[in-house]
């Protein structure tokens, strides 16, 4: 092994779908077969020429190991799978002689394919990204399949750049994995870390071999509460990194743990023989001085400390953290900086955003800023707080304007968020609500059948309607051409459900570039961005609006003024069906958006819900009689350690409370959650204190409801019926089939039949099949209901053996 020092700055990664989502583009090019897969693997490789490039001229070093090479076109997750020909036993056939998975069979795992359901996609720590979960059974293959990792290192070479290829290392990448279909119950992916390490061994090797001097291995695993206990974690921790660090002609290893602490798990980490270790000091803690012992001394491994937050846009307070370096390096340390984990969770670069206020821009770091910010706290460390005084300047300066700019606080918001009593959460009690709402007809069309029909929200954002936005956006459009064009599609939506025969309609959502950034645009304390995309999954992005302020709703007064109202107003006046009022919920908003970083999460939270009780209570006083506030996030922000997570369920339910209940016992309450693993927030969700919930259950097969019912959840409830995340049309036969297995756990009076999640990115195409088949399911459904003794596949609630 050469010995290369580790450079003295870095970071962990770097937003990978370009300045103008370049990849995104290449990908949906490839995909509708409008390039070739050499045009998209020409795109990619400019893309991280590009990227090195512009890292080298922010300060970063070409040759010395501070590039990371980390530039998955899908998911890392589902790279890692890849690299380690992970191949899962029903993609198996995709595979080549060898058992090695080319690009486009990755992509039939991220995507799926006529016949098979991709891999699942779950969210990715307490972020808004989305990996691929390796799906390993007893008999799953491992074999290493290093050719695309080592093209990337060779292509670097050849321009001048000596990189640090990236994997998921191999605990977090078992750890992520949920045992296969074919696994034998209480089967552990983690069981099969012996047979894995050979595996990793080799890509090391392979990887030296092409000339990278380091690997980064990504354990963000490790900083969460797991299955298995710590100490038998920390032992195949260390198990895992002696066995690797004892591999001949490795690269030098750096492990990273980014979104929290490893905790218990650090002195395995710090001590198995890896030449770096990354720390998460933004969420996690700054090591302390017992543990400060496990980087001193010459052989001991580097703490590479991840002062500058990737994860927010906040600009970084450089003099503090310089401070907290200097400590750790007086402590025995040697010191390098970097990122809290890999800036692909901000936009590229805050000078692209010329519209923003230029007093906002400044309080602001993106990744080139963040980058800077890293260049400056290394000459700092290694030249002292003088060589960089300058920067620590503009940086407090920054601070200061920031804490006293107008906005920030406003006197009438506080006001009214801090004289809230307990009585603004309650509503009555669930049964009487209940009682009232079903005996009431929410229009002219009577009242509702029993195994009602809905959708979450969203209708198909087709390309016209995202073209009318641009051109509106553009000025090519004016606001009455804009808005007639929105009234036509709500129309054109309103009747195609009613022709389906769905009973609870939508608006569908076309007036929304996206269901948080859309909320962002209407409220004051927010402010949102042209280019300042981020990777949700995939191809698919956002832009996080960046909430900086005090939050009400824009316009007159302290409450300002309804901006749902006139659109599911002029829905409801086509139809005599009920149409949904529809709001993104305070978490999620929070979740999905840059949040201020100067208050507790649940003050601001407050102030969000308030601003939506506003609109709630405008939507019922618009005789909108069923108003649903989405909450997917809600589960996203769970903290990652267990005793974290009471606190945060307490003000994040109250939140959504302070929403909701300004309302009459007879207005019904949806909400709408669009993850199946309810297991630790079932009692959260049951606090939420909706009157019906909808939630993802088709991928799952229902298995969600098992959860529920242990926790004697007695709302109504939608269990998704059909997985909107892939085009595939759900057949009438299967929707009837998860509504048998619904009925076997929830009672038909409270069972509401729908779709896992928003249309958004689905066609009308597909949309119209799978809504056809689902309105005849819940019919032939409901018939069975009525007649209990014809099917005896009916079972009431509590009796299933
Ligand atoms: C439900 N989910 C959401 C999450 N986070 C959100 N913030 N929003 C969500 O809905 N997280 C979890 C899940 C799954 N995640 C996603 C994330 C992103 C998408 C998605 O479909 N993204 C779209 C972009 C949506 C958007 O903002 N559209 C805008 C701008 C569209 C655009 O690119 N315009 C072009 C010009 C358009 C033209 O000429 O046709 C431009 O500006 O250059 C809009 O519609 O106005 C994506 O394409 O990535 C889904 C689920
Ligand atoms: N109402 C939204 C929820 C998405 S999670 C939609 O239907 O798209
Ligand atoms: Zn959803």
């Amino acid at each position: 092994m050469t010995t290369v020092p580790f450079p003295a700055a870095t970071i962990t990664g770097y937003p990978r779908i370009g300045r103008r989502r370049e990849l995104k583009k290449a990908l949906e090019a490839y995909w509708a077969g409008r390039s070739t897969r050499e045009e998209l693997e020409s795109a990619a490789a400019d893309l991280q020429l590009a990227t090195y490039r512009r890292l080298v001229e922010l300060g970063l070093g070409a040759q010395d190991s501070s590039l990371p090479a980390a530039f998955p076109l899908y998911d890392q997750v589902l790279d890692t799978t890849v690299a380690l020909g992970a191949v899962p036993s029903r993609f198996a056939d995709l595979a080549d002689a060898e058992g090695r998975l080319d690009l486009d069979a990755s992509f039939v795992l991220a995507r799926g394919d006529a016949g098979r359901a991709p891999l699942e996609l779950t969210k990715w720590f307490d972020t808004n990204y989305h990996y691929l979960v390796p799906e390993i059974g007893p008999r799953t293959p491992f074999r290493a399949t290093a050719d695309r990792l080592v093209a990337d290192v060779r292509r670097a070479a050849a321009h001048g750049f000596t990189v640090r290829p990236v994997l998921v290392g191999p605990a977090s990448f078992l750890l992520l994995a949920k045992a296969d279909d074919d696994a034998p119950a209480g089967f552990d992916p983690l069981q099969r870390l012996p047979e894995l390490l050979p595996v990793y061994a080799e890509l090391l090797q392979e990887l030296a071999a092409a000339g990278a001097d380091w690997v980064q291995l990504e354990e963000p695993a490790l900083v969460a509460d797991q299955h298995v206990p710590a100490e038998q974690l920390a032992s195949a921790v260390w198990d895992a990194y002696t066995a690797l660090t004892a591999v001949a002609g490795r690269p030098q290893l750096f492990v990273t743990t980014s979104y929290g602490s490893p905790g218990p798990l650090l002195h395995p980490l710090a001590c198995s023989g890896v030449e770096a270790l990354h720390l998460d000091l933004v969420k996690g803690a700054t090591p302390a001085p017992e543990e400060l012992e496990f980087f001193r001394g010459e052989d001991s491994a580097v703490l590479v400390a991840g002062a500058v937050d990737g994860h927010n846009v906040w600009r970084a307070d450089l003099a503090g953290g310089l401070d907290r370096l200097a400590e750790l390096a007086r402590g025995g340390a040697q010191v390098s900086v970097a990122s809290s984990t890999s800036l692909f969770h901000v936009p590229h670069d805050v000078a692209e955003e010329t519209r923003l206020d230029p007093q906002l821009r400044s309080w602001l770091a993106f990744a080139d800023q963040k980058v800077g910010e890293i260049v400056t706290l290394a000459r700092g460390l290694a030249a002292g707080a003088e060589a960089v005084a300058g920067q620590l300047a503009e940086a407090a300066e920054a601070r200061r304007t920031r804490q006293d700019a107008a906005g920030v606080r406003d006197a009438a918001v506080r006001e009214r968020a801090g004289s809230l009593t307990a009585a603004d959460i309650e509503r009555a009690d669930a049964a009487v609500r209940r009682a009232a709402q079903e005996g009431r007809s929410f229009t002219a069309s009577g009242p509702l059948p029993p195994l009602p029909t809905t959708t979450t929200g969203s209708f198909p954002q087709t390309a016209e309607v995202r073209a009318a936005r641009a051109r509106h956006r553009a000025g090519a459009l004016t606001d009455a051409e804009y808005d007639a064009f929105l009234r036509e599609e709500i129309e054109r939506v309103v009747r195609l459900q009613e022709e389906l025969g769905l009973d609870v309609l939508v608006h569908g959502e076309a007036e929304r570039n996206d269901m948080v950034q859309y909320f962002a645009e209407h409220l004051d304390g927010f402010a949102t961005t042209v280019h300042g995309w981020v990777q949700s999954y995939g191809s698919r992005c956002t832009r996080p609006s960046i909430l900086w302020g005090d939050v009400s709703r824009q316009g007159e007064g302290l409450r300002g003024e309804a901006f749902t109202v006139p659109w599911i107003r002029h829905a409801q006046s086509l139809t005599d069906r009920p149409v949904k009022g529809m709001l993104t919920g305070p978490v999620t908003i929070l979740a999905w958006s840059f949040v201020r970083d100067d208050q507790p999460l649940g003050e601001t939270a407050n102030q969000v819900a308030l601003a939506l009780r506003d609109e709630v209570a405008d939507l019922e006083a618009a005789g909108i009689g069923i108003i649903q506030v989405d909450e997917p996030a809600l589960r996203e922000l769970l903290p990652l350690r267990r005793a974290d997570q009471p606190a945060y369920l307490g003000w994040s339910v109250d939140a959504f409370r302070l929403a909701t209940s300004g309302v009459r016992d007879e207005t019904q309450i949806h909400t709408h959650l669009c993850y199946s693993e309810f297991g630790e927030v079932v009692g959260a969700i049951d606090g939420l204190d909706a009157d019906v919930t909808s939630i993802e259950a088709a991928r799952s097969r229902m298995e969600v409801l098992t959860d529920l019912e242990a926790a004697g959840f007695s709302r109504g409830i939608g269990p998704g019926v059909w997985d909107i995340h892939s085009p595939r049309v759900p057949s009438q036969e299967e929707i009837e089939q998860l509504l048998e297995r619904a009925l076997e756990h929830v009672p038909a009076r409270t069972l509401w039949v729908n779709p896992d999640c928003g249309l958004k990115t689905r066609g009308y195409e597909e949309t119209k099949a799978s809504l056809e088949h689902l309105v005849a399911a819940a019919r032939t459904a409901r018939e069975r209901v009525a007649q209990p003794a014809g099917r005896p596949l009916i079972v009431q609630h509590g009796t299933r053996g």
